[in-house]
């Protein structure tokens, strides 16, 4: 199987880096970055943090690409989706498949651009960050990211011979099973990142300092209880993320009733990645556009489609595109003003 991992970042170095591990199939880390292409040429993909290996890979960049990918691991942010596919189509054929391994739901529009064929999602269930070329760090426990690294599925949810190929490629990595609710799956790991990944960027700081704030997690269980209104106002049937029962565990009631043992769950369940800081937050450290559209801005956009109201969503998300407008990088401080008072009308 000739494989591309499209976009060979925080993730994709240590996803392309396993998978070529023992050379049982033709790997190439595809990644803009000429600096880092190189580095992994000459050195190999180094992974550092929760383990310590170097396995040397072949790197090109998008320019050096030829012939045709059996599959394609999408690795790029989703922001440049529209970009990266004009690049992609010209290397897959109509049997290619593209794996999306993004953050958020990008599985609708991956279809309606390749071809639902081709299209298969997949969540990923550990955390990296680029390092600098040819390094990428493992945020996530290494018993953990073995145990249980993917979750992939066909759009319909059946279970296929090319989706149990894939996991066996993916095993290669870390655990992978297959879903056979894969917007269910898609949707709860979204609401992980709605909740947390959307507080760590717009309060700027870890999960640990969420968590350790009253109004930033009271914000973090109110947006992940606006992801379950929208989503099940769509027909999102939410599933289990880590061993947890998202739909369950942060279901808040219309009266509030249960707030606080939402919150008690929310410090109990995310307290082992407490030094986790969203990606989309060093995205605005580096002065680049986030994923936020995808994240926070996909409950916003499902909650107008539906009829659901989403006010710490849309709160959020003016937020972190006001900070991606003028280059800055949220002050803890300061965004808490505003979700202080939304909180206080709200609740
Ligand atoms: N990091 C994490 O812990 C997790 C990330 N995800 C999701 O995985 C996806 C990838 O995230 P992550 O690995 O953090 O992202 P990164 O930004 O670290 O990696 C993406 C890489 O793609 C490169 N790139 C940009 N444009 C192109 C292009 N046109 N062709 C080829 N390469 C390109 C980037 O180069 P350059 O930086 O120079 O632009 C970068 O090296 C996102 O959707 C994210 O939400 C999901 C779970 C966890
Ligand atoms: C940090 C992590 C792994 C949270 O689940 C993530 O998905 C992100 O911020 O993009």
């Amino acid at each position: 199987m000739r494989i591309a991992v499209m976009g060979a970042g925080s993730l994709g170095t240590i996803i392309g880096a396993y998978l070529s591990k023992g050379k049982k199939q033709a790997v190439d880390l595809i990644d803009v970055n000429q600096e880092h292409v190189d580095a992994l040429n000459k050195s190999g993909a180094t992974i550092v943090g929760t383990v310590e290996e170097t396995i040397p890979v072949t790197a090109i960049t998008p320019a050096e690409m030829n012939g045709v990918y059996d599959l394609v691991l999408l690795l790029t942010k989703q922001v440049y989706n529209d970009q990266v596919l004009v690049n992609l189509r010209q290397y897959i054929s109509e049997e290619s498949i593209v794996l999306s391994l993004q953050n958020g739901v990008p599985e609708e529009g991956l279809a309606a651009e390749l071809g639902e064929k081709r299209v298969v999602g997949g969540s990923v269930e550990f955390g990296a960050t680029w390092i600098k070329p040819g390094v990428s760090e493992l945020t996530t426990a290494a018993e953990s990211f073995k145990a249980n690294a993917f979750q992939i599925g066909e759009l319909d949810g059946s279970i296929t011979e090319r989706a149990e190929k894939l996991r066996d490629v993916l095993n290669l990595v870390g655990g992978t099973e297959i879903s056979t609710n894969l917007i269910g799956t898609k949707w709860s790991k979204l609401l992980v990142n709605v909740a947390m990944s959307g507080t760590s960027t717009v309060f700027g700081c870890t999960y640990g300092d969420v968590l350790a704030n009253d109004t930033a997690v009271t914000s973090a269980v109110m947006l992940a209880d606006e992801t379950l209104e929208a989503g099940q106002a769509s027909g999102v049937e939410f599933t289990s993320i880590a061993g947890i029962d998202v739909a369950k565990t942060f279901k808040i009631n219309k009266d509030k009733s249960n707030l606080s043992e939402v919150i008690s769950m929310a410090r109990k369940v995310f307290e082992p990645q407490a030094l986790l800081r969203a990606s989309m937050l060093q995205d605005l450290e580096k002065h680049r556009k986030s994923e936020i559209d995808y994240i926070n801005g996909e409950v916003v956009a499902k909650g107008k489609e539906t009829g659901t109201p989403t006010p710490f969503n849309d709160l959020l998300v003016h937020w972190v595109r006001k900070a991606e407008d003028e280059k800055s990088v949220p002050v803890f401080e300061e965004s808490l003003v505003p979700f202080k008072q939304l909180i206080e009308k709200n609740i």
